[in-house]
């Protein structure tokens, strides 16, 4: 809860006065931009989908607003109030929730890489993200039931939630896919429902801010992701080598284009380069949802050697573990 002074909910790597490892130089990119401008994100108007407007905002942006899309304003604030509240249980509750099908993790930067929440192994401290969150599975989500009445209640807005998601991708990647022309088999295998997931995010506030991120600058590695933002901002894009910040505005969704679509695409889309801030007052909610390739289907295209989404992320795991850095799609063009 943004107005919360109750630090016991926090990671204790993240609570005020711990110590903490300082940057080191050229370790992290510092924002030396701290009033960046706003942008006008190009906006997609989902009950009247353009194929010439898609196709041209995927080439220039690889990110867009969606408005109209069907998921009620209810639906949304139910779902940040709930989050808001089990945020703010303590940490040793929220670590002891078993963790399927609502995995609870916080500080690691690979799993905005790799589509996969493990920690493998502790990250340099000075890349930790700024945030905590819960990994939801959307093929197990219906399968399970919690005794706890705030987390069941939090798991059915979730199922609900994850419904629409999909509805959504699968409406998206059938427009691009169109645009594109990719033949059936192309279309069945590039997006699979069923590896979608939900991350529900809270950024800590953080003394140092400008110093730390919420999330390092990054690529998606999936196909789509789609994300709701509370009203504290935060999200930025890069684009005409510029950030700019993609403000919140309640009833629309962000839709991202990750590294997959731009492989599919034979980069004529491009996988967006983003980015979240932390703040030093408030704290910040946001609900991702990430959907994936079938884990064998081969992406065949003229520009990379053809690879599953499966190769793609052991790469990246293994570029993290030895570099410290995700490489993304450079690894595999011909
Ligand atoms: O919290 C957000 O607005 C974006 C999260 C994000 O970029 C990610 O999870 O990959
Ligand atoms: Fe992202």
């Amino acid at each position: 809860m943004s107005s919360s002074h109750n630090f016991s909910s926090y990671p204790p790597f993240f609570r005020p006065n711990q110590p903490q490892p300082q940057p080191q130089p050229q370790a992290v990119e510092f924002d030396s931009d701290p009033r960046p401008k706003s942008c006008s994100l190009p906006i997609i108007d989902f009950e009247a989908l353009e194929a010439a407007h898609l196709s041209q905002v995927c080439r220039e942006w690889g990110m867009f607003r969606l408005t109209n899309h069907g998921v009620s304003a209810e639906l949304l604030t139910q779902l940040h109030n709930h989050a808001n509240k089990l945020f703010s249980h303590k940490f040793e509750w929220k670590k002891g929730i078993p963790t399927t099908p609502m995995l609870y993790f916080w500080g690691n930067p690979a799993l905005t890489m790799s589509g996969n929440a493990q920690q493998k192994g502790p990250p340099p401290a000075d890349r930790h993200n700024w945030l905590e969150g819960f990994n939801v599975s959307l093929t197990n989500i219906s399968h399970f039931h919690y005794q706890d009445p705030l987390l069941e209640s939090f798991r059915c807005l979730l199922e609900e939630y994850g419904a629409h998601q999909t509805r959504l991708a699968k409406a998206i990647f059938k427009g691009m896919a169109e645009n594109l022309d990719f033949p059936p088999p192309k279309s069945t295998s590039y997006l699979s429902p069923a590896t979608g997931i939900i991350r529900v995010y809270r950024y800590l506030r953080c003394p140092a801010a400008e110093r730390r991120w919420g999330i390092h600058e990054h690529t998606d590695s999936s196909v789509l992701s789609i994300i709701h933002q509370d009203q504290v901002g935060g999200l930025q894009v890069f684009k005409n080598n510029q950030w700019l910040d993609v403000e919140p505005i309640h009833d629309t969704l962000i839709v991202n284009l990750g590294d997959m679509m731009q492989a599919m695409s034979d980069d004529e889309y491009v996988s967006v380069t983003h980015r979240v801030k932390v703040n030093r007052v408030k704290e910040r909610v946001s609900i991702g949802y990430f959907v994936f390739p079938a884990e064998d289907g081969v992406i065949h295209t003229s520009n990379y050697k053809p690879f599953t989404y499966a190769d793609f992320q052991a790469k990246n795991e293994l570029d993290l573990k030895t570099l410290g850095a995700k490489i993304g799609l450079p690894r595999f063009r011909k």
